[in-house]
């Protein structure tokens, strides 16, 4: 499923009616009909349905949903939000054909008279603005809007909750909160963004006849969803040996933080790798032993408890995770610049190797082999100098930008996991839940990624595909036996098993 911004979805649209010849009356007819079909699921055969429609195409889209719904022996209504000559075109089109089925329709001038004319509705269809959105709603709409977020009655919006803008990049905007949303053609990255994601309820897309062609040409966005994983999950040959699965290093781990780089190394066998040494202290090394008896260890140089620069051949891994529970020790830079000069495999850095590479990005700018990072908001925010608040209005594009610059993989993590290949393709991610906001889901995932990268799929896939794994196992497992609140990194590893039986 592709991801569109506004000036995507216009693309999209364009193309359709100029090269296909696709009638644009015809699309708003397929959104309405598709929308009506799902929501004949939802209420029941005597509610009371009031579709308040504005000026634009998603307007017109809740005149089609009217006469659908009327022609289908619903009580339905239209309030016109505004006046009479500001429905032109299709949308016109559309309002005559529920006018000539016997709909009927009130105009208003002041947005307080709603209160009043939805008295006696059940649901409220949210027809006002869609992706047409300039600034901020203006009134009588944004008094609507005021309205419809503090009544109790049930609301679906149309295509967007009305007043949301398609993109990021703006916060300060009123909008209707709705309790679900029927989203045309394809979601809109603020279905995506910590700050606008809860405007739309519960959402499903309805497909309207956009060619895929058409998408793919406009839009290098993606929801990563289990069908993705299952096409692009390399099967297992019956004949495998470990040398196919892949021969990996962790490099990480202090004194202080033991424990990440032992769940890295078990997530890491777990997700199928088919070797993983272990490359930290000696001290590390006897604390970690019996907790990974599959791995092997590597005894690398510390001081006060950190690794210290060390050079030892990289050559022999197939993919290497660098930065798991390190500490920003001063010495410890310069162990990470020589793996990322000599490794000629992909590297993963994570955690405290993203405040290693910070001093000097050229690090992984020059390398040949690909990079990949995986920070959370904060390390991201940091390796650009920006703060939290501004990353999260545009995490799209700043993953975008970073990923171009530097020639790296960004797996930029959180509720919705934003994931970007250097090309500035992205996907996002959004299997996972809050029991996964506790210490170690990271090094966790970063595991997971070591195994994936190591596996016959594509740099970008294998990303897509560790972020999916992480998730969906603690979605099952929340879902059977745990709850967000005991939910342990520990246990997002051995809800691995359940992930590749359920979906491989
Ligand atoms: N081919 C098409 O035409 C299709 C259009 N579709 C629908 O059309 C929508 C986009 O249609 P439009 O491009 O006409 O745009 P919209 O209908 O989203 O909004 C544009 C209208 O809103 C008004 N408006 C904009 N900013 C405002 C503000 N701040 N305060 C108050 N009013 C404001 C404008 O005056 C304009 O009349 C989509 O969201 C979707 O619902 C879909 O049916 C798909 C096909
Ligand atoms: N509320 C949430 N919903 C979904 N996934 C989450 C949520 N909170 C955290 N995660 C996931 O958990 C992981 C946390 O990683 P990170 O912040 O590096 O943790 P740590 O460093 O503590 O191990 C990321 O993969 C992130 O996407
Ligand atoms: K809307």
């Amino acid at each position: 499923m592709y991801i569109v911004t506004a000036k995507e979805m216009y693309g999209i649209d364009h193309y359709t009616m100029q090269e296909l010849g696709v009638e644009g009356k015809l699309l708003m007819e397929n959104a309405g009909r598709a929308i009506c079909l799902k929501l004949e699921n939802l209420i029941e055969k005597t509610s009371r349905i009031c579709v308040i429609a504005g000026s634009g195409n998603n307007g017109g889209d809740g005149f089609v949903i009217a006469r659908t719904l009327l022609n289908n022996n619903y009580h339905v209504h239209v309030v016109q939000a505004v006046p009479d000559e500001k429905i032109t075109g299709d949308a016109l089109y559309h309002k005559n054909l529920y006018k000539n089925c016997g709909g009927t329709v009130t105009v208003i001038k002041e947005a307080e008279i709603i209160r009043e004319l939805v008295s006696d509705a059940d649901i409220i269809v949210d027809a006002m603005v869609g992706i047409g959105i300039r600034g901020k709603l203006r009134e009588p709409l944004a008094g609507i809007v005021r309205f419809l977020n503090q009544t109790e009655k049930f609301v679906v919006s149309i295509d967007i909750p009305s007043g949301l803008p398609a993109d990021e990049g703006l916060t300060d905007f009123t909008a209707v909160e709705a309790d679900c949303t029927f989203i045309v053609g394809a979601p809109k990255t603020s279905a995506f963004l910590e700050h606008s994601a809860s405007f739309y309820g519960e959402w499903e897309m309805v497909s309207i006849g956009f060619p895929p062609l058409a998408l793919r040409k406009y839009s290098k966005r993606m929801l990563w969803n289990e069908g993705n994983f299952q096409e692009s999950m390399p099967k297992r040959k019956l004949n495998s040996h470990k040398g196919d699965h892949g021969r990996g290093l962790v490099i990480g781990g202090s004194t202080e933080m033991p424990g990440s780089i032992a769940m890295s190394v078990k997530a890491a066998l777990k997700a199928g790798s088919g070797l993983i040494t272990a490359a930290t202290t000696e001290k590390v090394i006897q604390m970690i032993a019996p907790v990974s008896m599959e791995s092997t260890f590597l005894a690398l140089s510390e001081k006060n408890g950190y690794l210290a620069n060390h050079t030892f051949p990289v050559d022999s891994y197939d993919a290497i995770a660098i930065g798991i529970g390190m500490g920003r020790y001063e010495e410890t830079r310069d162990l990470v610049r020589y793996v990322l000069e000599q490794a000629k495999c992909p590297v993963i850095i994570d955690a405290d190797g993203l405040y290693h590479i910070k001093s000097d990005l050229s690090m992984i700018k020059k390398r040949s082999d690909p990079t990949i990072v995986t920070p959370h908001p904060g390390e991201m925010a940091m390796l650009l100098d920006i703060s939290v608040p501004e990353l999260l209005k545009e995490p799209f594009r700043y993953a975008a930008e970073f990923a171009g610059k530097y020639n790296v993989y960004v797996v930029l993590k959180g509720k919705y996991t934003i994931i970007t290949a250097p090309d500035g393709r992205q996907a996002v991610n959004t299997t996972g839940n809050p029991g996964l906001a506790k210490g170690g889901s990271g090094d966790v995932l970063t595991g997971i990624s070591l195994a994936m990268a190591m596996q016959d799929q594509s740099i970008f896939e294998a990303l897509c595909n560790a972020c999916f794994i992480h998730g969906k196992s603690a979605d099952l497992l929340v879902a059977n036996e745990h709850s967000f609140y005991d939910l342990l990194a520990s246990d997002v590893i051995k809800g691995i098993t359940d992930v590749y039986r359920t979906f491989s």
